[in-house]
């Protein structure tokens, strides 16, 4: 049988090192947009496998280090986590290779579909729990994502919902975005601790997660509106949270907020996120 019968493995012996990927198999395809590290491009990988390949920007990334956490990442595997397939990292710029995802970034599906999504209470919060799914098995791996937001989650097809770019903010070369007070820097996203002290955890992540949740919620509205970094920073630390969503069942906000809880040890863990929302979701369907 072809390679393009099989599913891909994700991490076939491509060569030697299993993930380094020879740029011979790889066809390069449409842009599909820029990210911090510069553009990525649709890929067909081995003539078959639907790839996406970010194309590392001179100076935008410390390669040295990313590619050794490559070899970790290409075995964190999760069906909501987007899975790397592996790097080339052999020329310059490097290629990052990763899986697919047809309808990319979850905010511009958020978007594009709110008339659709609007109503259908029930699929926001399916793809609330596939984020929280794909975010449990990170925690599980003690893994942190440090930049979880719906523009970081993409959309396949049937609605799935995937995690993407988890860990690639500790190899942002760009200061405007790594220090808290740049102007890339996600604020909205950051949790207290994270403001003050820049202190990650998956409890950082799980503050990022409830922002995430009121995002789906409002089909992709931006959070705090038009409120300037400063003064969404002074609203945090005085405790005030986003408000309910219209869309959102009134069990599901008790959910968000414990998300927002000042301490980080009184959020909840994604573990337990994963189980109340699927209850929550039971009753509802
Ligand atoms: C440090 N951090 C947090 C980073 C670092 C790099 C990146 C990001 C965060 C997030 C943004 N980003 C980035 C940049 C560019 C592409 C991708 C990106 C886009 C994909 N897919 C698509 C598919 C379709 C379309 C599209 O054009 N449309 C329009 C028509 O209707 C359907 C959708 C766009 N992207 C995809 O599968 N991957 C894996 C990555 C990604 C995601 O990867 C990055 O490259």
């Amino acid at each position: 049988a072809s390679p393009c019968d099989r599913p891909a493995p994700p991490t076939a012996g491509l060569s030697h090192d299993k993930w380094e990927i020879d740029p011979a198999e790889l066809l390069l395809m449409e842009e599909l947009g820029s990210g911090q590290f510069g553009v990525v491009r649709r890929g067909k990988w081995r003539g078959c496998i639907d790839t996406a390949v970010k194309m590392m920007k001179e100076g935008t990334m410390s390669e040295d280090d990313f590619i050794e956490e490559a070899k970790v990442m290409t075995k964190l595997q999760h069906s909501n986590l987007v899975q790397l397939y592996g790097v080339c990292s052999k020329h310059r710029p490097i290629y990052i290779v990763t899986e697919y995802m047809k309808h990319g970034s979850l905010l511009n599906y958020l978007r594009r579909h709110e008339n659709t999504l609007g109503g259908n209470v029930d699929l926001l919060l399916d793809m609330c729990i596939q984020v929280c799914k794909g975010m449990a098995y990170l925690e599980r791996h003690n893994y942190i994502h440090r930049d979880l937001a719906a523009r970081n989650c993409l959309v396949g097809s049937e609605n799935v919902v995937k995690v993407a770019d988890f860990g690639l903010a500790r190899y942002v070369l760009d200061d405007q975005y790594t220090s808290s007070g740049g102007t890339k820097f996600p604020i909205k996203w950051a949790p207290p601790e994270v403001l003050n002290y820049t202190r990650f955890s998956s409890k950082s992540d799980v503050w990022a997660y409830g922002v995430l949740m009121w995002e789906v919620f409002t089909c992709g509205k931006m959070p705090y509106g038009r409120l300037k970094n400063t003064e969404v920073v002074e609203r945090v630390q005085r405790g005030i949270i986003l408000q309910r969503p219209q869309a959102c069942l009134k069990e599901v906000y008790e959910i968000m907020k414990l998300c927002w809880a000042h301490c980080p040890e009184d959020r909840p863990s994604f573990r337990a996120l994963k189980e109340q929302l699927s209850i929550v979701g039971q009753s509802i369907t």
